[in-house]
């Protein structure tokens, strides 16, 4: 784990003592844009971007699925990282299901970042987003690829799936705000804290929001306008890990989903939407967090369970 400093590695964990152990999130550098226009910067084209991921990152998981339900597969390639971030960050090691760099055959993904600038300052994070022809980060926010991936393509896949549909954006927007701060990022504001009261502020959101979508969907299926949107699939990749890992490693354990008879229900039918249950990968999910962060887990043994019912 560490961050690029002036182009050089530099292993070091996430700093939390100047701000009271709590985790902040710091913020993606590369946010361009793929767009339909052909004359734009990043116009959309076949098999001219490529996908870094990583299976076990939550973040990452949100390109999978809208990579799957749009039909970019054949338009989009994909190199998955090994599930161990360990002292040089993301690598490109040998793990069942981890393709290698199947670009560039580098070793680490922190080479990748030093080819588009040999002198940047930044964390090495999962998902990229890479252009081959002008060999650069187009965009590392999960946030903006999926919003790309919703319909930058559509024109060459003839896929109109919209999950973020001109009428509902205030209310997408308001719930992945909400859902962002409390639940996604949530989760690892806890698991990350380094005092008692950080760590406390930061599950106590957490649950407090879980009542409240719980409560949510009493009455619907979905979060929003009673349909399937980004905001679903936003909260999916932290549901979907909740009970297998930040139960237990990020120390979530008021509650698991299974005890939440609305969410428990939720999760289940958006793994079972076709296709959905391709992206899950729990081998890499327990692995990465486990055996990843010494400092929470510093044994690197994997918990056999829990049971999982619904998940193959
Ligand atoms: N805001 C980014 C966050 C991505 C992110 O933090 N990914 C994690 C993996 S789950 C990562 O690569 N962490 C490495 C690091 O922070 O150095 C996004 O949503 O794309």
């Amino acid at each position: 784990m560490g961050l690029l400093v002036d182009g050089q590695w530099v292993d070091k964990w996430y700093e939390t003592d100047k701000n009271d152990g709590k985790f902040e999130r710091q913020a993606s550098q590369f946010r361009d844009e793929i767009s339909p226009d052909v004359n734009a910067k990043f116009p959309a084209e076949n098999h001219r971007y490529h996908l870094y991921v990583s299976l076990a990152c939550p973040w990452a998981h949100r390109t999978l699925i809208y990579r799957k339900l749009k039909g970019l597969e054949a338009i989009i390639g994909l190199s998955v990282v090994s599930p161990d971030m360990l002292e040089h960050g993301w690598s490109f090691g040998s793990f069942p299901e981890a393709t290698g760099d199947t670009l560039y055959g580098h070793d680490f993904l922190h080479q990748l970042y030093t080819s588009v600038n040999d002198t940047i300052t930044t964390r090495v994070t999962v998902p990229v987003l890479w252009d081959k022809k002008e060999k650069t980060i187009v965009n590392n926010e999960s946030a903006d690829i999926i919003r790309m991936f919703n319909s930058a393509f559509n024109e060459m896949t003839g896929n109109r799936l919209d999950f973020y549909p001109k009428p509902l954006h205030n209310q997408i927007d308001e719930t992945n705000h909400f859902v962002y701060h409390n639940i996604n990022n949530g989760v690892y504001k806890a698991g990350f804290a380094t005092t008692q009261q950080a760590y406390e502020e930061a599950v106590s959101a957490l649950f407090d929001a879980l009542e409240e979508i719980e409560t949510r969907l009493e009455g619907q299926s979905y979060l929003v306008g009673d349909q399937l949107t980004e905001a679903d699939w936003r909260l999916f990749t932290t549901l979907i890990r909740f009970d297998a890992v930040y139960v237990g490693h990020f120390k979530c354990n008021i509650k698991r989903i299974a005890d939440f008879p609305n969410l428990s229900r939720y999760v289940e039918m958006l793994y079972l939407h076709p296709g959905v249950s391709d992206t899950v990968n729990m081998a890499h999910i327990k692995r990465h967090y486990y055996y990843s962060h010494a400092h929470i887990n510093p044994t690197q043994v994997i918990p056999i369970g829990p049971e999982l019912p619904f998940i193959k």
